[in-house]
């Protein structure tokens, strides 16, 4: 996993006061890293390049990186449509203007572009762009290049929040360390991949503690058996109990036996069709070891419910739950809760912590995460998205490795049943969420058939072979 940090103004700042190193030296790797991406990628003598500068550092990067690649490519262009700011970009300018390159005035007379790389805003955006800078964006997002975004794609603000437009990036290469706004579910439409630009100093050296981190797929931790003397038992009892929609506890029960559970039971009201592996009962077995609860459970009786509850096992709450009061009696006790940002909102506003609608709170999504965490310290909070946020107490972990082929009714289940699998197994709060998150996005992406057509079911075969 990798850190993750709200700014890094403060570590440029600890690279000149405490390694004597100053801003154009971190420029000048900015421009290096970007120029390395396009060497690779672009290989071309006869290619053109089109890097659009803005008024501040982050044009400066661009300003810089024209530099770097004269001679490089056949045809370099510079497009800087406002007049430059920063006493760096300003200073790169000068530089530029000692060698000769092409600056062009109108966008409009650009026909072909093998490669464009964005500088106009980066992390100092600091209001809406207005229509001069929108329409030159929507204008390069019409282009049919590689497109590079230098920092952040020009358009997304410090919070991760798009007013109007934002460039459309194959790349972003971010530079020093990662931010939190490249992580918001709106953003990951324009960041493409995302790669960290190394500013002249080691990561140890660059980065200051952090309690946010960026989830990899090496993070996962399968639920793989090393012991050799080992029963049914060795591995759990996971209990998924099936309310009124009963195909969202059929797909959990079914998940967890797949992710490892030594057991699996649907606890029923009335006898299903269901795989002959997996048990029915119409209360909790004496040797239940993790429950999972809330999915598709539509009108269920609320004294069934706090007996349920009131079990001291490992629990993972989902769903319809989120919309009942008495689950604020279980938040101050270890337990993990997996809301999509519907049911947030409406644990947020039952926990009287915010009456907020979607769009505010997909705006604000980790303030909102970090708001509930710090109330509930004990709980294990996953909300769900196109990024995954899991958040306990002070850390904070995303999830960006899920796609849009996992946008299906049915989902969401198979994560409880991977989560209750693994909490049966003996993992702990945290590592569940963690790993069933990791597990769940990687079968989706790993998936072979076209990205509309991914159903529970393969989500649960995908499982087996991960
Ligand atoms: N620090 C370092 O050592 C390193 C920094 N690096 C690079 O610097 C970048 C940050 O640079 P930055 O702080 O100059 O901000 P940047 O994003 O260029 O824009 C600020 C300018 O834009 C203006 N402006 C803002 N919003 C606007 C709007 N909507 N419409 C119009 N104008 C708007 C704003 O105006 P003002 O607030 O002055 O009115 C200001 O003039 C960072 O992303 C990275 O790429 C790397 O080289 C590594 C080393
Ligand atoms: N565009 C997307 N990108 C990444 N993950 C997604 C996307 N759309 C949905 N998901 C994931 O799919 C799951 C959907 O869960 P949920 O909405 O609870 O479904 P259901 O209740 O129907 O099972 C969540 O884990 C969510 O993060
Ligand atoms: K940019």
């Amino acid at each position: 996993m990798r850190k993750i940090f709200n700014e890094v103004a403060s570590l440029d700042k600890k690279c000149y006061e405490k390694f004597s190193l100053n801003e154009e030296l971190l420029m000048e790797h900015a421009a290096l890293a970007l120029k390395k991406d396009i060497k690779k990628n672009i290989k071309a003598f006869d290619s053109t390049v089109l890097i659009v500068c803005g008024v501040g550092n982050n044009g400066a990067d661009g300003v810089t990186l024209a530099r770097l690649l004269q001679n490089e490519y056949k045809n370099i262009h510079i497009y800087i449509p406002f007049e430059l700011k920063s006493q760096m970009a300003i200073l790169q300018y000068k530089r530029l203007k000692l060698l000769g390159l092409n600056f062009i005035k109108d966008l409009n007379k650009v026909k072909k572009v093998d490669c464009i790389v964005d500088c106009l805003f980066g992390s100092g955006l600091n209001k809406p762009l207005n229509e001069e800078t929108n329409t030159i964006i929507d204008k390069l997002n019409e282009f049919n290049s590689y497109k590079i975004a230098c920092d952040i794609p020009s358009g997304i603000d410090n919070k991760g929040v798009i007013k109007t437009t934002a460039f459309k990036a194959n790349k972003t290469i971010t530079m020093g360390a990662l931010k939190l706004s490249l992580f918001t579910d709106s953003a990951k439409e324009y960041i493409g991949k995302l790669k960290v630009a190394n500013l002249g100093v080691s990561d140890i050296i660059y980065e200051n503690d952090s309690n946010m981190f960026l989830l990899e797929k090496k993070d996962l931790k399968l639920p793989f058996r090393d012991t050799k003397n080992s029963h049914k038992g060795s591995f759990g009892h996971a209990c998924v109990v099936v309310g009124c929609k009963k195909g969202a506890g059929v797909i959990a029960s079914s998940a967890a036996f797949n992710f490892g559970a030594g057991l699996v039971t649907a606890i029923v009201h009335e006898e299903l069709q269901l795989p002959y592996y997996i048990m029915q009962s119409h209360k909790l077995p004496s040797n239940v070891t993790a429950i999972a609860l809330g999915m598709g459970l539509g009108l269920y009786d609320k004294n069934e419910l706090k007996q349920i509850l009131n079990t001291n096992v490992a629990k993972v709450i989902d769903a319809d739950l989120f919309y009942e009061e008495l689950l604020l009696d279980y938040l101050n006790q270890e337990i993990i809760l997996t809301p999509h940002p519907k049911e947030f909102c409406s644990l947020l506003s039952l926990a009287k912590l915010a009456d907020i609608n979607i769009d505010t709170l997909q705006n604000n999504r980790f303030e909102y995460v970090k708001m509930f965490c710090k109330k509930y310290p004990k709980v294990t909070l996953l909300l769900k998205g196109a990024n995954v946020i899991i958040c306990q107490n002070d850390k904070l972990y995303v999830n960006t490795l899920g796609t849009s082929a996992l946008s299906k009714g049915g989902s969401g289940d198979v994560l409880s049943g991977l989560i209750v699998a693994l909490l049966a197994q003996g993992y702990n709060y945290l590592q569940s969420a963690i790993n069933a998150s990791l597990a769940h996005t990687l079968v989706a992406k790993k998936f072979q058939g076209n990205n509309y057509a991914l159903t529970p079911k393969d989500l649960i075969k995908g499982i087996k072979s991960l």
